[in-house]
This record gives C-alpha cells, structure tokens and sequence, in this order.
C-alpha cells in the first residue's frame, strides 16, 4: 500500500510548504511529492526577471518583483485547481503579502500607494474560485543561525550578499505571522525533528502527521 492510501490522505489535497527563506521547502516538497505521488508547484527563481535587481535595489524593484510572484502564484493556484489536485506547493500565496510586502512596505522599501495597490489586487485574486485554500500548510521553523548557515550552504549569490539583518527581520516577521495564520490547519515542523537528506523514514512520520492534522479525530 502507498503511503497516501496507507494515511488517507485525499488524492485531491493540496499540501503547501511554508517558511522562511532557506529553511528548506523546496527539499520538502521534492520529498512528499515522491512518496505521496503529488505534483510539485516550484516557485521560478531561476527565470524570475526582477529577483536580481531586487535584491540590489529593494526600493527600485519590489512593487515589480511582488506583481510578478503574486501573478505566478496566481497562474500555479489555477493550474492546481484545474489539475482536481494532489499537489504539493512550495510557498504559499499568504506568505508574498503576509511577509515579504508587508516587510517592504512597513520597512519604506516599498511606498505607501504602491503597497495598496498590491494588496487591493492580492484581495480582488485571491477572492475568486479559482482560489483553493490548502488542506494544510506545513510550517517549517528553526533557529536563524541554522537557517543562514543553510542559505550560504546553498550558494545564491544574491542571497549571500544580502545583510544577515534582512533575514533576522523575516525570521521575527515568520514567527509573528504563522502564531495569527488562521486561512487553513497549520503543521508546524521544527527542522531539528527530522532530516530527509539522511533518514529515509523521515518522510512517513512527517506524512503520519500530515493525516492527524487533516483528520484530526480520527485515529491512524
Ligand atoms: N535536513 C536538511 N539538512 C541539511 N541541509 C538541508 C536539509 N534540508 C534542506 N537542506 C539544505 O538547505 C538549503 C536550503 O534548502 P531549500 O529546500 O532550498 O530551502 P527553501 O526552499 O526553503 O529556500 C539547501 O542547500 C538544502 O540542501
Ligand atoms: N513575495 C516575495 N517578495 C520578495 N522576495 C520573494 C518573494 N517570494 C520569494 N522571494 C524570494 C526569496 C528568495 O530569495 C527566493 C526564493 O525563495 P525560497 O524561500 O528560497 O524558495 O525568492
């Protein structure tokens, strides 16, 4: 038996990852998607024409940089509507304005009509039925040393010339953000509790507790 029927886990579920940059998303999604049998939806950095420019010039670039991921994130939330499901997103839309806008704009990076204009466009999207909300968003959370130490292991340039002042703020905004999120069920996942690199059965205890948290009364 497979590890989605073993835990129930409704072959139309959209699971998201979310967490601060670097935490290790990305590694998760590759990880259930192999064993629930999933689709993946990455986010494009590698293709993203504004990521660069943005982090050399925050106050230049971030209206245009969140226009283009609410956009993605937007053409992925039908994708996986029209698809019926059974996906397993990295990131999630509540994050771009939740953090990172917010962040811009409380932070002066990005102005005041600019920030409105985003949100009022982020609301107009996100209200309409091609917006599926999760069956549960994974949270991944860890210590921020552990965290630059895994930004600077993975090498982007961009990012590793980034102020280490950039990330503690997203770290405290993350924490403050996921203690209010109320959009789906919530797993928190501290990446000390598991390692999918190196222990192969990690995954289906993370899959067990994605079943107790879609099905929270049942016993698996
Ligand atoms: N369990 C782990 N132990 C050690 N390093 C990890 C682990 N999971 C992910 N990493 C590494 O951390 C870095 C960031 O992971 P990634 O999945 O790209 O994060 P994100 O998608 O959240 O930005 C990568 O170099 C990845 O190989
Ligand atoms: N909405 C966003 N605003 C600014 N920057 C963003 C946004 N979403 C993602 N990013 C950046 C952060 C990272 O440099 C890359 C990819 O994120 P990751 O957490 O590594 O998947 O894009």
């Amino acid at each position: 038996m497979n590890l989605r029927a073993k835990y129930n886990i409704p072959e139309n579920a959209i699971i998201t990852i979310a967490g601060t940059v670097g935490v290790g998303k990305s590694t998760m999604t590759k990880s259930l998607a192999k064993a629930l049998g999933f689709h993946t939806s990455f986010e494009n950095v590698d293709h993203n024409p504004y990521l660069d420019k943005f982090y050399a010039d925050f106050e230049r670039w971030s209206f245009h940089l969140q226009i283009y991921f609410l956009a993605e994130r937007f053409k992925e939330q039908k994708r996986m509507f029209e698809q019926g499901g059974g996906f397993i997103q990295d990131r999630s839309i509540y994050e771009d304005t939740g953090i990172f806008a917010k962040m811009h704009s409380d932070k002066g990076t990005m102005t005041n009509v600019d920030y409105e204009t985003y949100t009022s466009l982020f609301d107009a999207m996100v209200m309409t039925p091609y917006f599926p909300h999760p069956n549960v968003l994974i949270y991944l959370e860890g210590d921020l040393d552990d965290i630059i130490n895994r930004i600077q292991q993975r090498g982007r340039e961009m990012e590793q010339k980034t102020p280490i002042s950039y990330w503690e703020e997203m770290h405290g905004r993350y924490e403050e953000w996921i203690n209010t999120f109320t959009s789906c069920p919530v797993l928190r996942l501290n990446i000390n509790e598991y390692d999918l690199l190196n222990d192969e059965q990690a995954v289906e205890s993370i899959i067990e507790r994605i079943a107790h948290t879609i099905h929270p009364k049942v016993s698996i």
